[in-house]
């Protein structure tokens, strides 16, 4: 079998003193889109900084490509491990050129300019969230989804063979996700591996995967289409969602509950 892109095995996380990520094992294919999917306070973005290496006390392991996160250098493992979180706090001041380059600052050396390597990757970084026109606005006069488009795009700078987003889609309008789903495609068409946590059933389900999570663990991993990922779904939203098939592809519903008589 292939090298999974990421694997967890005995994945733990405790915020405070609760234990919200409890024995995590997943294989997460490369050259592949997956979602991960739940409801409120699932652990999805708790998983997702587990996948990145970004909780210091995660216990279990990561392994990226087979390697282990932690014997990975810090700059090799930027390299190939980009990360999009939620809220993401960068100097308002900044122009959104350089906000994107600070993608790059793992392939720099240290104190040397950019290289015409990273203004390219920038380049076409900003270009393919169509923020380049912005390049010399400050991040802060920006609005709430030109601000992610440049995020997005400071993410896709890096390069990297493996690319995680928490929530990616925050604010985007729907010409705008749909442009997402075009800049992930591509990606996955060139070989890399995108893991998203998608509270929009309808655009997670576009994944290749999915990854369902209830109260800290996985309860399924399969193929976005595959009933048994729909039944696995439909039963972490307590049967609150429909799925329907719509011209080619899956669509969830939320489900009103009854009226209650009286
Ligand atoms: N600092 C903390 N201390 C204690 N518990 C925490 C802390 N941060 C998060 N939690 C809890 O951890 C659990 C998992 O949180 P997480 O953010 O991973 O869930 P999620 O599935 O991403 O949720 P959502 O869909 O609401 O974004 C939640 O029950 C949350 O209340």
């Amino acid at each position: 079998m292939a090298v999974p892109a990421l694997s967890a095995r005995g994945l733990r996380v405790s915020l405070g003193s609760t234990e919200v990520l409890h024995a995590v094992d997943l294989d997460l294919s490369a050259g592949r889109w997956t979602s991960i999917v739940g409801p409120n306070g699932a652990g999805k973005s708790t998983l997702l900084k587990a996948l990145a290496g970004l909780l210091p006390q995660a216990r279990g392991e990561v392994r990226l490509m087979g390697t282990t996160l932690n014997d990975l250098p810090a700059r090799a493992r930027a390299r190939r491990l980009a990360w999009l979180g939620q809220n993401e706090s960068v100097t308002d001041d900044l122009p959104v050129h350089d906000v994107a380059m600070l993608g790059r600052l793992p392939h720099q050396a240290w104190l040397a300019p950019p290289s015409a390597a990273d203004h390219a990757a920038v380049e076409r970084a900003l270009r393919s969230t169509q923020a380049w026109d912005w390049r010399e606005r400050p991040l802060g006069q920006l609005s709430g989804g030109e601000r992610q488009r440049v995020l997005l795009a400071r993410a896709l700078a890096v390069e990297a063979e493996v690319l995680l987003m928490d929530e990616p889609l925050a604010n985007l309008d729907p010409p705008h996700q749909a442009d997402w789903l075009v800049v992930v495609r591509a990606l996955v068409a060139r070989g890399g591996t995108v893991v998203s946590v998608l509270h929009e059933l309808s655009m997670a389900l576009q994944a290749d995967a999915l990854v369902v999570m209830a109260q800290g663990r996985v309860t399924h991993h399969g193929a976005s289409g595959d009933s048994a990922t729909h039944a696995a779904l439909r039963d972490v939203f307590e049967h609150r969602i429909t799925l329907h098939a719509l011209q080619g592809q899956w669509v969830a519903l939320p489900v009103t509950p009854p009226e209650r008589p009286g």
